[in-house]
């Protein structure tokens, strides 16, 4: 029996995803995607509080990174579900960061037109973002998410332990998120996140993390499939995924959350250029995410680069590039027409920090 509806599962024990796969999935084939990271520090994590009923579940292993989102991966996977004569009633369950639950998803929602999957993210930018809201994907010839689905995993598990297995800097990636919420959000909690000096793994308490996590599902809930007012999670993104394409595979490469922070900068550039955003506001904000990021910030791109990049992007109509933009905090415009003048100067006043 299949058992559907997106559901949150705020619990530092896994008892209940011992009771969802025993109630559900006992007779079926279970799979646990996980990358290198995942497979080393977090199974054992599973093991040790006793899931039992994943003691038989087959391990698929992707390499760490960005770069397994792609299709010869999905393909592997596809064919490692298939030599295990996995059918309908198989269940995924996607043990990882953004990567691993983006790509767990897809090849969830695909195979044999869809199994059920369960997410299990163990990096802050999964918990509030990634794993939240039913984007799935794999990039196609370096364009991210080209190629996905809208699809909602049977139940997700959000266990702030995790954060304890974190690198600092993937844990600064997932921030830059929280605060895209936060700046999404309204004013009270956007000056709650940025009164905040050096965030830690100990910031994120389970109650944050359902506020942060809250102000997605409310902006989801009112637009599942991204028609319209969706486009406002995309705040930083169109310029942030430029730039992560952009440094892809070089010394200076970037993790998502690191593109976001400079892309939050660059997208304010123009939001000011247009008279959308206040002055003030615009440097309060770089300045945080400067005092965040330092490195990031020693970066310098080309407009033009970015400009063809962002020219790809799944917001643009008619070939004419749209940035969700910042208003104020609490207030994000979507649909903005941008154009190669627009961002080379922001980029001249980037390169220019
Ligand atoms: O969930 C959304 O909608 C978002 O835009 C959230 C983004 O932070 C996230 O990175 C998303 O996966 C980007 O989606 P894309 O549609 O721009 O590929």
């Amino acid at each position: 029996m299949q058992a559907k509806n997106s559901n949150l599962i705020f619990n530092k024990d896994f008892s209940q995803l011992n009771t969802l796969l025993e109630e559900n999935y006992s007779d079926s084939i279970k799979f646990i995607l996980v990358d290198q990271n995942t497979h080393d520090h977090c199974i054992l994590t599973l093991d040790q509080i006793g899931v039992s009923q994943l003691e038989d579940a087959e391990i698929l292993l992707v390499p760490d990174g960005e770069g397994s989102k792609s299709p010869e991966i999905a393909i592997s996977l596809w064919q490692a579900l298939m030599s295990h004569n996995a059918d309908r009633h198989a269940v995924l369950i996607n043990l990882g960061g953004g990567m691993v639950t983006d790509l767990g998803g897809f090849i969830a929602s695909t195979y044999k037109r869809g199994i059920d999957f369960i997410n299990i993210p163990t990096s802050l930018l999964a918990m509030v973002d990634a794993s939240i809201g039913g984007k799935t994907g794999i990039n196609l010839d370096g364009v991210k998410n080209q190629v996905g689905t809208f699809n909602d995993p049977v139940a997700t598990f959000l266990n702030t332990d995790f954060l304890q297995t974190l690198p600092q800097r993937e844990f600064m990636s997932g921030w830059a998120e929280v605060y895209k919420h936060a700046l999404i959000d309204n004013v009270s909690l956007f000056e709650e996140i940025q009164k905040i000096e050096s965030p830690s793994k100990e910031v994120i308490t389970t109650d944050l993390l359902k506020r942060i996590i809250a102000v997605k599902q409310q902006v989801v809930q009112s637009d599942p499939f991204e028609k319209g007012e969706r486009q406002i999670l995309n705040l930083g993104h169109t310029i942030g995924h430029a730039v992560e394409t952009a440094v892809l595979g070089s010394d200076h490469e970037l993790l998502h959350g690191e593109a976001v922070a400079a892309g939050i900068v660059i997208e304010n550039f123009i939001a000011e250029e247009k008279n959308l955003l206040d002055n003030n506001i615009r440097k309060n904000i770089q300045e945080k995410l400067k005092s965040w990021y330092p490195d990031v910030f020693k970066l310098e791109f080309r407009g033009e680069a970015l400009t063809e990049i962002a020219l790809a992007d799944k917001k643009n109509t008619n070939q004419n590039i749209r940035c969700s933009l910042l208003e104020e905090p609490g207030k994000v415009k979507w649909g903005i027409e941008v154009n190669s003048e627009d961002i080379e100067s922001a980029i001249k006043q980037w390169n220019a920090i």
